[in-house]
């Protein structure tokens, strides 16, 4: 892949974008992570007002640092990046005692997720703030593998934004973008983690398979029947891609437009 093309590639298509949305910049949340530290960056570069927002909820030191080491680089970069903290610890602990109190919340194995996705769904609530106060895009920063591989991403969570600038890019094309631009190594580096549950596990401990190894299943599956035939594979990259292909179809629902009910005409007609 040519990084530096592509990451003009998509600079130009953000601020294309932007141009006649009827809005005046970006926001971004960033958690020291390098999908959002390359969001962050490419949206710095249109040179549109852009607010890099990173918005803790019992988040680890690493991620804390992280954050805000790279948005003091942004910030001394980029004139037009303002760089901001909402702490929504106070807000989620609210939130989750008021859903714990009610007599139908029950605990069971989904508990822990149902919980690790309101995080991510604050966030999305604290982004659209900023965003309607300043008149900004939400800009989003799932990447192709999260998005449209595994599903990894919650729906109206980090899924709630207005554009997807990085949804096309595979995790190694992230961090080989990222890296022409100047990303920090040490955000290159880090194990990704969705940062959802207060400790320090790693996406690849939730979801048994690294990203190197998901991506492999995915340009996989993408080769025509003709060119995935004849091809045997080791015990491992069969366990990867039954994983590959649990996770997508149970979150196929995330990645499709919400199904409508669509009345037949007959029924909307007058009776007759
Ligand atoms: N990034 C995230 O939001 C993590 C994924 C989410 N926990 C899920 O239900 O799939």
């Amino acid at each position: 892949m040519q990084a530096e093309k592509v990451a003009d590639y998509i600079t130009k298509w953000l601020k294309d974008y932007l141009g006649p949305s009827h809005s005046k910049g970006f926001v971004v949340g960033v958690s020291g992570g390098i999908d959002s530290a390359l969001v962050s960056t490419l949206c710095a570069r249109t040179g549109a007002p852009t607010l890099v927002i990173e918005m803790p909820i019992h988040q680890s030191s690493a991620e804390v640092q992280r954050s805000q080491a790279h948005i003091n680089w942004l910030t001394s970069k980029f004139p037009n990046v303002t760089g901001a903290k909402v702490d929504l610890t106070e807000a989620f602990e609210t939130f989750q005692k008021t859903v714990k109190s009610n007599e139908i919340n029950e605990v069971n194995s989904y508990s822990d997720v149902a919980f690790a996705n309101m995080r991510s769904r604050l966030r999305m609530v604290n982004l659209y703030y900023f965003a309607s106060l300043k008149g900004y895009l939400v800009a989003g920063t799932g990447n192709k593998v999260e998005d449209f591989g595994v599903g990894f991403f919650t729906k109206y969570g980090d899924g709630g934004v207005d554009i997807s600038p990085i949804a096309d890019l595979l995790k190694s094309e992230v961090r080989a973008v990222a890296d022409v631009l100047g990303v920090s190594q040490e955000i290159i580096k880090a194990p990704p983690t969705d940062g959802l549950f207060g400790d320090t596990r790693t996406d690849e401990d939730q979801i048994g398979a690294s990203y190197d190894e998901l991506e492999w299943a995915m340009n996989h599956l993408d080769l025509s029947q003709e060119q995935q035939g004849g091809v045997t594979f080791t015990d491992r990259q069969k366990k990867v891609l039954e994983i590959y292909n649990q996770r997508h179809a149970a979150n196929l629902h995330k990645m499709v437009e919400i199904p409508r009910c669509i009345i037949p005409l007959e029924l909307k007609a007058k009776q007759a």
